[in-house]
């Protein structure tokens, strides 16, 4: 955990779990973490390793055959029937060409305040015109969420689970599609918020990126493989591991020169999408590589 994190919060445990699909496919075996409060935490592994169950686990989609989910101490449910959970989700998981405006979706969020006939009070209101604000999005509150771009459709969605409040925000893929500056503004608001004391789950295959603003890291392939600070943790050897050879690895003959220290060394570059990660040749994480080194 970072040096700056407020007292108080809500805290994240895994304790354990195990989840199967009704098909019979055990998608995590004995997964462990924790987390504490006002933390960004990168979840980084293969596609089909596992960290779409483990959002599920912990928003209460799945139920674990064994192990358990603890938020703040309690069960799912009970953090769930608090609006301590918030999700934002993967593009594809919505359709976007569904006639709803920018305002209705980030209402959504506050749907849990609400009694029964959904009827928004004034702090609904101000609660999303904060989040709107929040997330640059005010001037586009009326449009239709099928005419934004792919930027612009994460920010509302972000500020979707800003309006619910939550205390742990689970972010599936927030960076993909999206350019270097929306990434950086998304990247800034997420520490913004960790300050606030929230916990921030950021599921990503943009390793050069982690680096830049999680505190700590888990390496998922189907359990736990490795979790801790992310300079523990997120090593040449432990990415090797959990990615195997389907990661793509090149090497430089001379480093970008961002990281020009090291001009005269061979540099290794990682990637399994669109940030590579560029790393010295005894596997020391240097920082991501972008079209501008
Ligand atoms: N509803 C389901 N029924 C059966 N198997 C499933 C189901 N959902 C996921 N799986 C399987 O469980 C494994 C883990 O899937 P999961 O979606 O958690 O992976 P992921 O790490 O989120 O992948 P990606 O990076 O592609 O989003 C995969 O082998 C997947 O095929």
């Amino acid at each position: 955990m970072h040096g700056l994190a407020p007292t108080g919060g809500t805290s994240l445990a895994v304790e354990g779990i195990s989840v199967a699909y009704p098909n019979g496919h055990l998608a995590l075996r004995d997964a462990s973490f924790s987390l504490e409060p006002g933390t960004i935490c990168g979840l980084v592994g293969i596609n089909g390793s596992g960290k779409s169950t483990l959002f599920k686990a912990i928003m209460g989609l799945v139920r674990p055959a064994r192990g358990q989910v603890r938020i703040g101490g309690q069960p799912v449910q009970a953090a769930l029937k608090r609006n301590l959970v918030a999700y934002v989700p993967q593009a594809e998981e919505v359709d976007w060409s569904f006639p709803v405006g920018v305002r209705d979706v980030v209402m959504m969020g506050r749907y849990g305040h609400m009694n029964i006939l959904r009827i928004p009070r004034a702090a609904d209101h101000k609660a999303v015109d904060a989040a709107l604000d929040r997330v640059g999005m005010s001037n586009l509150a009326e449009r239709q969420i099928g005419e934004l771009s792919g930027g612009q459709r994460k920010r509302v969605f972000l500020a979707r689970a800003l309006a619910q409040g939550g205390q742990l925000l689970l972010l599936d893929e927030p960076f993909t599609g999206v350019d270097v500056t929306t990434e950086e503004a998304i990247i800034d608001l997420l520490k913004a918020l960790r300050l606030e004391g929230k916990i921030i789950l950021v599921s990503t295959h943009n390793l050069g990126s982690v680096p830049t603003f999680c505190d700590q890291v888990v390496l998922v392939n189907r359990t736990v493989l490795a979790a801790g600070p992310t300079e523990r943790i997120f090593t040449g050897e432990n990415l090797l591991r959990a990615f195997g050879g389907a990661l793509r690895q090149h090497s430089l003959p001379e480093a970008p020169r961002a990281h020009g220290p090291l001009e005269a060394g061979h540099v290794v570059v990682l990637s399994d999408d669109e940030r590579p990660l560029v790393m010295a040749p005894d596997g020391r994480v240097l920082g991501r590589l972008t079209q501008d080194l």
